[in-house]
């Protein structure tokens, strides 16, 4: 059975794009957070989205207002009652959402398939917080979701075809393209950018560039659209944090320890552009 209706957790971000893109698609959605000022923010940034799309004549006054008609706004996980499909995009942080899926489980419907928007940390132990392992799939979508084409779709251990096919049919519909991983550290996207990003802090950190000089030598050498730094920022420096941790602990291995630098920046809460500062400092 395809979704109609959606909860989407946390709305930060990522979580405030993956309603966007699910409301433009005709899905009921419900935002949720623990935080009505998260909340507000996030209705904020997709009506500026919206409101950029009226003014480039992609969409009209009145489209704007039906997509947003789509999505309501909640601090309550019971208002999954009626949700076929939920999307986690709280904190990079397996506590966090194992908490979050044990709750899930508890009031959402028999049918309902819990995702994951997880960078990197394992799908199969966040299904095994609930009674229907078979039911939870990652569904990583990229930053910034109206715009990235890529959702890397994650197979824990347990998930079933069925729920793999649901998701895969969910994704297309949202007119993005599924791409099947399986269920290791980092997946493919995190276990391959992240550790480009985190050498790109050495070098910075070993005095080797500035962060200036680094993002152009990744800019105008390799055609990247962004360097690795402003990237890191736009991420979010915590995330990365994060993710490198889980690269390391997973696989044990040294080459993906993060930069000291790294650590350095997030515990000075210097966590990239939504902190108005990291690499840069933004004018948010
Ligand atoms: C960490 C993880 O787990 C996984 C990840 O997500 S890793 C991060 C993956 N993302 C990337 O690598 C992004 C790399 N950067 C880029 O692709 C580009 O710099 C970019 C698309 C973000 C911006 O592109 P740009 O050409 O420099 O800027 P710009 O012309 O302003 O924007 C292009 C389009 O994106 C839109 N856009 C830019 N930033 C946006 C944002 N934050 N939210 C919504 N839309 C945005 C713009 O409105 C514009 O749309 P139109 O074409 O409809 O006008
Ligand atoms: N940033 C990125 O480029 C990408 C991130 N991701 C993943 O998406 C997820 C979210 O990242 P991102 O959006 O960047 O993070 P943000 O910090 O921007 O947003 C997280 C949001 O979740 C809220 N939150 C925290 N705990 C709960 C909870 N228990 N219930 C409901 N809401 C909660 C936070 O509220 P508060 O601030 O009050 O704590 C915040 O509003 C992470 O797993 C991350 O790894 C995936 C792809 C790309």
């Amino acid at each position: 059975m395809q979704p109609n209706k959606i909860m989407v957790i946390g709305a930060g971000q990522m979580g405030a794009g993956i309603a966007q893109v699910f409301a433009q698609s005709n899905f009921q959605v419900k935002l949720n957070d623990i935080s009505e000022d998260a909340l507000n923010k996030g209705i904020e940034t997709i009506d500026k989205n919206l409101s950029r799309s009226v003014k480039k004549e992609r969409i009209t006054e009145q489209d704007k207002t039906s997509v947003l008609n789509q999505l309501t706004t909640t601090t309550s996980l019971k208002d999954a009652g009626d949700c076929d499909l939920v999307v986690e995009a709280v904190v990079e942080n397996m506590d966090v959402k194992t908490k979050v899926f044990r709750e899930l489980d508890e009031v959402t419907p028999e049918h309902t398939i819990l995702a994951s928007n997880t960078s990197s940390l394992p799908i199969t132990e966040i299904a095994a917080a609930t009674n229907r392992p078979e039911q939870v799939i990652g569904m990583h979508f990229m930053n910034p979701v109206p715009v990235m084409p890529l959702v890397e779709v994650i197979r824990g251990l347990a998930t079933s075809d069925e729920t793999y096919q649901t998701i895969d049919q969910t994704t297309k519909a949202l007119s993005k393209t599924p791409v099947e991983v399986n269920d290791y550290p980092g997946f493919v996207s995190n276990r391959v950018l992240m550790p480009m990003i985190n050498e790109a802090i050495f070098t910075v950190y070993e005095g080797v560039a500035t962060p200036e000089s680094v993002d152009e030598v990744m800019k105008l050498g390799m055609n990247h659209p962004m360097g690795p730094l402003t990237l890191a920022d736009f991420i979010g420096l915590d995330t990365c944090l994060y993710i490198m941790e889980v690269l390391y602990e997973g696989f044990g291995d040294s080459k993906y320890r993060p930069c000291p630098l790294l650590r350095k920046y997030v515990k000075a809460g210097w966590l990239g552009r939504k902190t108005g500062r990291g690499f840069y400092v933004y004018d948010n």
